[in-house]
């Protein structure tokens, strides 16, 4: 059965970019997956005066209304970076979290889909025939926590 999600307050609201769950990356704390995406879009751009406002925003809604200003320049290989930085984020906040860990390893192998009315890329859009992107970096995250701890235990 296809686990639908997008709302942290909806059911599997965990999977959400937006839920509560921080993140370590190369040194620096940023409060959610979402806060940390956003702030990449601008790394090495000429807009990177931004970063520090995205990373200080109070809510992941801020910090994505900030990232997602149009008058403000992306970094030029924005579009060919996204999907793995993203993969890397989700995968940290996956293997810092335990308890959000075991809701995602008990989806077993149920396709996961970001149910977003408004994006397409990341989620299935309206008509549902989205690229679910985000879908797809949590299904993977998943198989690569699981042959990890398979192989290792590292993350017990
Ligand atoms: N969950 C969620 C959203 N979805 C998230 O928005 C991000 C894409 O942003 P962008 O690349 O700037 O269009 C990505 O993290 C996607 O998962 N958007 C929302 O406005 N509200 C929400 O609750």
């Amino acid at each position: 059965m296809t686990i639908y999600f997008y709302k942290v307050w909806q059911p599997y609201g965990c999977f959400s970019n937006f839920s509560p769950h921080g993140i370590h990356m190369q040194g620096t704390y940023w409060p959610t997956v979402e806060h940390y995406y956003q702030a990449q879009k601008f790394v090495g751009s000429t807009d990177a005066a931004i970063i520090p406002l995205i990373h200080a925003a109070a809510t992941p809604e801020e910090a994505a209304a900030l990232g997602r200003c149009s008058t403000r320049q992306l970094r030029r290989d924005w579009d060919l970076v996204k999907t793995e930085i993203m993969r890397e984020a989700v995968l940290k906040k996956f293997i810092t979290h335990t308890d959000i860990r075991e809701v995602l390893l008990k989806t077993g192998d149920e396709i996961l889909v970001e149910n977003s009315p408004t994006d397409s890329f990341w989620g299935c859009g309206a008509n549902r025939a989205g690229l679910n992107h985000l879908g797809k970096t949590l299904m993977s995250v998943r198989e690569e926590i699981r042959n990890l701890l398979s192989l290792t235990g590292i993350y017990e």
